[in-house]
């Protein structure tokens, strides 16, 4: 007797592709761990990111610099052994690609090999575009990233809206037409002005997923503690908050240590 096959169809990069040309938006969200994936995969997000916002979130750092590739590795494979349906796009962390072309998919096969996520997810424009011809040569699909590019934090200085003069904002077209020619399947828009995002979302075939890039490319990505409230001090203007996770999880936590004191915790039917 054969095993019953599964309902869900999973997406795949051609599937992001289709959506785009149908009209129907993405969703993406991040995830770090298997326990968030399950979630979020469960609920029928599209793509899952395993971000190198890892570095903010799960490890407390200042900037996405300090984590490694390694660290990558752990995080997207525990969330792609909850995943049946998502695609998993996995961030080169700073210091993987950066160097040469070789290195660049010396680091996207390790993720592939090591993680099994389905896809990397690389910032960066002109600059990056040998080492991102390299990575889709071996069979690799790419997902660029542009506009805030939180790698270069100190090249910038600030996390202010980017691409808001002509010369950086004609810069970011050509960039996005490039990354398109060098065979991406999609690109990141990350905090740039919501016209400029649309034209571009409207001058390639592949889709265009923003982060505070307005309404008018192909689908939207939120870190998911940020959406959920649980990252409650971060509160930029693009963010839409579905929860408030953390004053919910102080209370609970609040709630637990009164039952604890009074000796309401644990009662009869909690204990053998
Ligand atoms: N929790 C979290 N969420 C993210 O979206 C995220 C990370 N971490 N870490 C990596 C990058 C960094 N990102 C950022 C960081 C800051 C702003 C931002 O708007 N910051 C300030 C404004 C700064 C300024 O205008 O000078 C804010 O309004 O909160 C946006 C995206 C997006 N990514
Ligand atoms: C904010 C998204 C696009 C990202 O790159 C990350 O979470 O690392
Ligand atoms: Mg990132």
């Amino acid at each position: 007797m054969s095993v019953a096959k599964k309902q869900y169809k999973r997406i795949t990069v051609k599937s992001l592709v289709d959506m785009k040309t149908n009209g129907e938006k993405i969703s993406m969200l991040t995830a770090y761990d298997y326990t968030m994936a399950k979630i979020v995969d469960g609920a029928g997000i599209d793509v899952i990111l395993v971000g190198d916002s890892a570095s903010n979130v799960m490890a407390g750092h200042e900037t996405t610099l300090p984590i490694t590739l390694d660290q990558m590795i752990y995080h997207a494979s525990s969330v792609v052994r909850a995943v049946e349906r998502a695609l998993v796009v996995v961030d080169l962390p700073f210091g993987s690609y950066q160097s040469d072309p070789k290195e660049a998919l010396r680091s996207s096969i390790r993720i592939m090999k090591e993680s099994g996520g389905h896809a990397v997810k690389i910032e960066g424009g002109k600059e990056i575009k040998e080492s991102i011809k390299r990575i889709i040569n071996a069979g690799i699909p790419v997902m660029g990233h542009l506009g805030l590019t939180p790698q270069s934090i100190y090249k910038f200085g600030t996390y202010t809206v980017r691409a808001k003069e002509d010369e950086e904002a004609e810069r970011l077209k050509e960039d996005a037409l490039l990354l398109e020619k060098a065979g991406c399947f999609a690109i990141v828009l990350e905090k740039i002005p919501a016209k400029l995002a649309k034209e571009v979302a409207e001058s390639v075939s592949i889709p265009v997923i923003g982060i505070g890039a307005g309404n008018g490319v192909d689908g939207q990505v939120l870190v998911t503690h940020d959406m959920i409230g649980m990252t409650h001090e971060f509160n930029p203007r693009f963010l839409r908050r579905y929860m408030n996770l953390y004053e919910e999880m102080t209370s609970a936590f609040q709630h637990y240590k009164e039952d604890i004191k009074s000796g309401d915790f644990p009662n009869d039917t909690e204990q053998y």
